[in-house]
C-alpha cells in the first residue's frame, strides 16, 4: 500500500451517518470515503480488496446488537483490525418550517428508532424503518413528505438542509455504539487494550456451556461479550460469540482456547484487535 494515499475506507450509508463519523473518528480527517448501500456490500469490498478497509457498527449499548452485522462477520469472516466507541447523540430533524405538533412520523435506522424508542412514544410519532439514518436525513430533506421526519445526527442535518427540532432524543444520556474497523488496514490510533473475537459451538450436554466459561475463568480471562446465534448444525444449535480481553498469543488466552476446545464442537478465532482510547 502506498503511504501517501489516503486509505479508502468502506462505510454503510451516506455522508452524514455515524459509520461516516466512525470512519473519520478511526482513520482521521484525510481517509477516503466509500459510501456502501448495505453491510454485506461494505464487507463485499473489503473481501475483493476494492477498499482497504471497511467500517461497521456491532453492537449499542442501548439498544443491544446488530443482529445483521453480528452474522455477516461469520459469514465472512474479515481481518478484525480495531475497535471504538462512538458516543451517539440522536437528532429529530424536519424541513425547516415544520413544527414538532405537525409531525406523526420518524424515519431512521431502527438502531437509531430503538435508540429513541420512549422518547418517539411519548411524542406520538410512529418509527419507520430507513436503511441509514443519513439515507432517511436525505430523503426527509429532498421529499419533504407530509408529517414525517427524519432521526440523525446534527451534521445529517447540516448536510441535508433540515432543521433541528430536538437534540438528544436518545433513551439514555451514555447511548453509545461499538464499531468495528475490518480488513487490512489498521487504524492508527489505537490503544494498549486488546480484545479476541472467538465463534464456537458447544457439545450437547449438561456444562458444556459452564466448561468454555470456565476455561477463561480459571485463567483470569475476562469474558467481554457473549452472544448467542441460530445457525449451528442442527435447528435450534446455537453459534456463541465471545469477546474476551487480551491477545490470541497471550499465554493465558492461548491456553484458555485450548482447554475450552475440549468442550466444543467447533471453535474458531476470528481475529485480535486494540480498542482506540
Ligand atoms: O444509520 C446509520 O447512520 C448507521 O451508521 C447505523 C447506526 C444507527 C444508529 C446508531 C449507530 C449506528
Amino acid at each position: 500500500m502506498d503511504d501517501a494515499a489516503p486509505r479508502r475506507i468502506a462505510f454503510q450509508g451516506e455522508r452524514g451517518a455515524y459509520g461516516d463519523e466512525a470512519t473519520r473518528a478511526f482513520f482521521g480527517p484525510t481517509v477516503a470515503l466509500v459510501p456502501c448501500p448495505s453491510f454485506r456490500a461494505v464487507l463485499e469490498a473489503v473481501a475483493e480488496g476494492r477498499v482497504d478497509g471497511g467500517v461497521l457498527p456491532l453492537e449499542s449499548a442501548l439498544a443491544g446488537p446488530v443482529a445483521e452485522v453480528v452474522d455477516l462477520l461469520l459469514e465472512f469472516t474479515p481481518r478484525l483490525s480495531g475497535e471504538m466507541r462512538l458516543r451517539v447523540r440522536h437528532c429529530l430533524l424536519a424541513p425547516p418550517g415544520r413544527s414538532l405538533a405537525s409531525l406523526t412520523r420518524a424515519l431512521s435506522h431502527p438502531q437509531a428508532l430503538a435508540q429513541c424508542s420512549g422518547w418517539l412514544r411519548k411524542h406520538h410519532l410512529q418509527p419507520v424503518p430507513e436503511v441509514n439514518t443519513a439515507v432517511a436525513a436525505r430523503r426527509v430533506g429532498e421529499e419533504a413528505p407530509a408529517g414525517t421526519a427524519a432521526i440523525a445526527s446534527r451534521a445529517a442535518a447540516d448536510l441535508y438542509g433540515l432543521a433541528v427540532l430536538a437534540e438528544g432524543i436518545e433513551d439514555s444520556p451514555d447511548n453509545a455504539t461499538r464499531f468495528l474497523a475490518v480488513g487490512p488496514a489498521i487504524p492508527p490510533h489505537l490503544g494498549s487494550r486488546w480484545k479476541t473475537s472467538v465463534v464456537l459451538t458447544v457439545n450437547d450436554g449438561p456444562g458444556a456451556l459452564a466448561g468454555v466459561l470456565g476455561a477463561f475463568a480459571a485463567r483470569g480471562v475476562n469474558v467481554a461479550r457473549l452472544e448467542s446465534r441460530p445457525g449451528g448444525v442442527r435447528a435450534w444449535d446455537y453459534r456463541w460469540c465471545l469477546d474476551v480481553d487480551g491477545r490470541e498469543d497471550a499465554a493465558s488466552v492461548r491456553a484458555a482456547l485450548e482447554e475450552a476446545r475440549s468442550a466444543c464442537t467447533s471453535l474458531q478465532v476470528l481475529g485480535s484487535y486494540a480498542l482506540s482510547d
